[in-house]
């Protein structure tokens, strides 16, 4: 009867059944008043999200939750990538000229000035030919290889341009140059990170597992890099987005470069296993802010439960997808737009476990702890992620989130 919200039981019965022998016809607005009554209290999917959310991470992010829940109640913040591939070359002094700073160039220098101070450590440390002082001597050379890897090399060739701390400016919407290419692309600056945590190498051949709508394959294009680029997404409609992306950005020699696909990524092992240098897999998660904000296309909506529910285990059949097309040697990288821990660490455990037990392959997790001491200037680091690094949103930083996770197929 709740559902029929408030009918009499006469009407509701009638409704149902029909008018009994001998009683009149039920009027035309009892009939209407049923399919208003069916819709009425439905909540918002964006109430639901927040009420799992509340539950769910302030377990997890404890006293952090009430700052990182406000933030992805409030507007985010954007990043400017820069299109290289665009013959206007006002843009970077035009962006400068607003305050706005290059974050990916600002933390490869850091991360030389980091090597450079490693180097000198290093040095200073080198064995001296003093008896009995060997030990000490070996000690201190240890203890210097295991410092966070600051020789990792950061892209330079990406340039993404973001406001500073606390401020909220927006950019101007992306202007085409005389051929028609587009200066910049506007994303979430946090979403480079994944990308630059590749670390592509001139020649990589290079796997964009579930690339739609294209915001990370257009970065990976930017690097110059890729040997060939192979962009695939489950999705057609999706897909069509990404092609209207690289018609935007990318000159006609470059796009041939990059095939596009519609598979679905967890077939990928049968297609083309063991073939590629580096491995992108940006899964489907419950897109933490978009599922707060946004009715349309919600994970929440209750007619996706089940579809919710079996997240992790897409992500974990993709990440495996993604590890077995990698070459013995290459590298995945795992990101997902969700702060859940379920859809973040446990899923790259779990592959681990897997790769190891039923591929015989080893995976180990790379360290990428010097990513928080590169970019803390710009973004908001969760300082207790088991594996791998997760951006958190905050209303002086407001990207994010953003989890992401290195792995090195042995
Ligand atoms: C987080 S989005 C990717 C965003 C994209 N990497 C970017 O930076 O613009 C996840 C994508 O995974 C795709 N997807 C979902 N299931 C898939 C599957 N089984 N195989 C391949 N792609 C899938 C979705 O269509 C969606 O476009």
């Amino acid at each position: 009867m709740a559902a029929l919200g408030g009918c009499g039981p006469v009407v509701a019965a009638l409704l149902r059944r029909g008018p009994a022998p001998g009683l009149r016809p039920v009027p035309r607005r009892y009939l209407y008043k049923k399919k208003w009554a069916a819709t009425a209290p439905r909540i918002p999917c964006t109430r639901l999200a927040l009420h799992h959310f509340d539950v769910n991470y302030s377990l997890q992010l404890k006293d952090l939750w009430p700052s990182v829940r406000a933030s992805l109640l409030c507007e985010q913040k954007y990043g400017a990538l820069l299109n290289n591939f665009s013959a206007d070359d006002y843009v970077t002094q035009e962006l400068e000229l607003m305050n706005a700073t290059d974050f990916v160039s600002e933390g490869s220098r850091k991360a030389q000035q980091g090597a450079a101070a490693e180097e000198v450590r290093r040095e200073e440390s080198r064995p001296q030919e003093v008896p009995g002082k060997v030990r000490t001597v070996m000690q201190t050379e240890t203890q210097a290889e295991m410092s966070p890897p600051l020789r990792a090399s950061i892209s330079s060739n990406i340039k993404c341009y973001t406001y500073p701390r606390g401020d909220i400016t927006r950019f101007r919407p992306a202007r085409q140059d005389s051929l028609g290419i587009l200066d910049y692309y506007l994303m979430d600056a946090a979403s480079l990170l994944p990308v630059l945590a590749l670390n592509v190498q001139r020649g990589d051949l290079v796997l964009d597992l579930c690339a739609a709508p294209g915001g990370k394959t257009l970065a990976l294009l930017q690097t110059g890099l890729c040997g060939h680029l192979a962009a695939n997404d489950v999705s057609i409609s999706r897909t069509k987005r990404l092609y209207s992306i690289l018609n935007s950005y990318i000159p006609k020699n470059i796009r041939e470069t990059v095939s596009v696909t519609s598979y679905d990524g967890r077939d990928w092992k049968q297609l083309e296993g063991g073939t590629f240098h580096k491995v992108l897999v940006d899964v489907p998660c419950t897109t933490d802010r978009h599922a707060v904000m946004e009715e349309e296309n919600n994970i929440f909506h209750k007619r996706r439960t089940k579809e919710r529910q079996m997240l992790p285990m897409l992500q974990l059949q993709l990440l495996m997808a993604g590890i077995l097309a990698t070459k013995p040697g290459g590298k995945v990288v795992y990101s997902t737009c969700s702060l859940s821990s379920l859809q973040n660490e446990c899923v790259v455990e779990r592959a681990v476990d897997i790769a190891e037990t039923q591929f015989n392959i080893s995976v180990h997790v790379e360290d990428l702890s010097h990513f928080r001491m590169l970019f803390q200037d710009t973004f908001s680091f969760f300082s207790d992620c088991r594996l791998g690094e997760l951006v958190l949103p905050h209303l002086t930083a407001n990207f994010g989130p953003m989890y992401f996770c290195k792995l090195h197929r042995v």
